[in-house]
């Protein structure tokens, strides 16, 4: 049914986003042959367990490799998707190549048949990520989604639009990343959401928990940036 949040009700979720209509005249409001576009013609299924691995991706770099694959084994992921923001709300737009050119690079990167690079959040007409797995939910339900960040993102993600809702829309996976362990494990939301860290072996079962659940993954660090090979590259 279109309009269930998925398979894992949240117990005690907020109220979604009431401004975000997704329903016209009885019909979705993209229809499904534009979500399947842009996502390269593969819709998930119900039961699939889909990363999604949010960013500016200006540009994609192997850093983003490097804990997508580690997602797909770790957490048991049927696939993942690189959601190529249209513009991070709290990045300024200056400096920010086109949409479609840092889509087309990071397709050029990531080379995976488990990885589908998608500007989806533009045919949805989402920016803030409350927005985006709130409309993701719907249109696709029963599917598990899991969001993907690097801690830095663990640390201000409480600086983003509705946050809290974002642990009660998925699950959310948060791998570790040079200079910000401490400080995000340190950080509001993790202290806020504390009781629903999952830990040990539970961890690659992530996907499939009550929600709200995330968990911090140590892994080998990248210490690679956007902001370094920006600076490389001259822009
Ligand atoms: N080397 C890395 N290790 C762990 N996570 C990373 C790494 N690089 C990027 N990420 C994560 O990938 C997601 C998308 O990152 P983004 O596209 O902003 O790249 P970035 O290198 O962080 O960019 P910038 O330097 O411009 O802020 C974010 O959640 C970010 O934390
Ligand atoms: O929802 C928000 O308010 C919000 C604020 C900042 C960042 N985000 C999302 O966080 C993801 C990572 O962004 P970035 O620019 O750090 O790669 C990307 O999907 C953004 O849309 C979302």
């Amino acid at each position: 049914m279109i309009g269930s949040p998925g398979s894992r009700p949240a117990e005690g979720a907020p109220p979604r986003p009431g401004r975000l209509a997704l329903r016209h005249g009885g019909r979705p409001l993209v229809a499904r042959r534009r979500l399947a576009a842009a996502l390269g013609s593969r819709l998930p299924r119900p039961g699939q367990r889909i990363g999604l691995l949010g960013g500016s991706f200006n540009p994609a770099h192997a850093g983003h490799r490097h804990i997508s694959l580690l997602a797909l084994q770790r957490l048991g992921l049927d696939g993942l998707w690189w959601l190529v923001s249209p513009q991070n709300p709290l990045k300024p737009s200056a400096g920010m190549a086109p949409h479609a050119a840092r889509i087309a690079r990071a397709e050029k990167l990531a080379k995976h048949r488990d990885i589908t690079v998608t500007g989806i959040e533009s045919v949805i007409g989402t920016q803030a990520t409350a927005d985006t797995l709130a409309a993701l939910t719907r249109y696709f339900p029963g599917v598990q989604f899991v969001w993907i960040m690097g801690a830095d993102n663990l640390q201000q993600i409480a600086r983003w639009e509705r946050w809290p809702q974002i642990f009660h829309a998925a699950a959310i996976a948060v791998f570790d990343r040079p200079t910000y362990s401490h400080r995000a494990l340190a950080a509001k939301a993790a202290r806020r959401f504390r009781r629903a860290r999952v830990v040990g072996r539970a961890v690659g079962g992530l996907a499939t928990r009550p929600l709200p659940a995330w968990a911090f993954l140590p892994i080998p660090l990248s210490k690679l940036s956007a902001t370094d090979l920006r600076r490389l590259e001259g822009g």
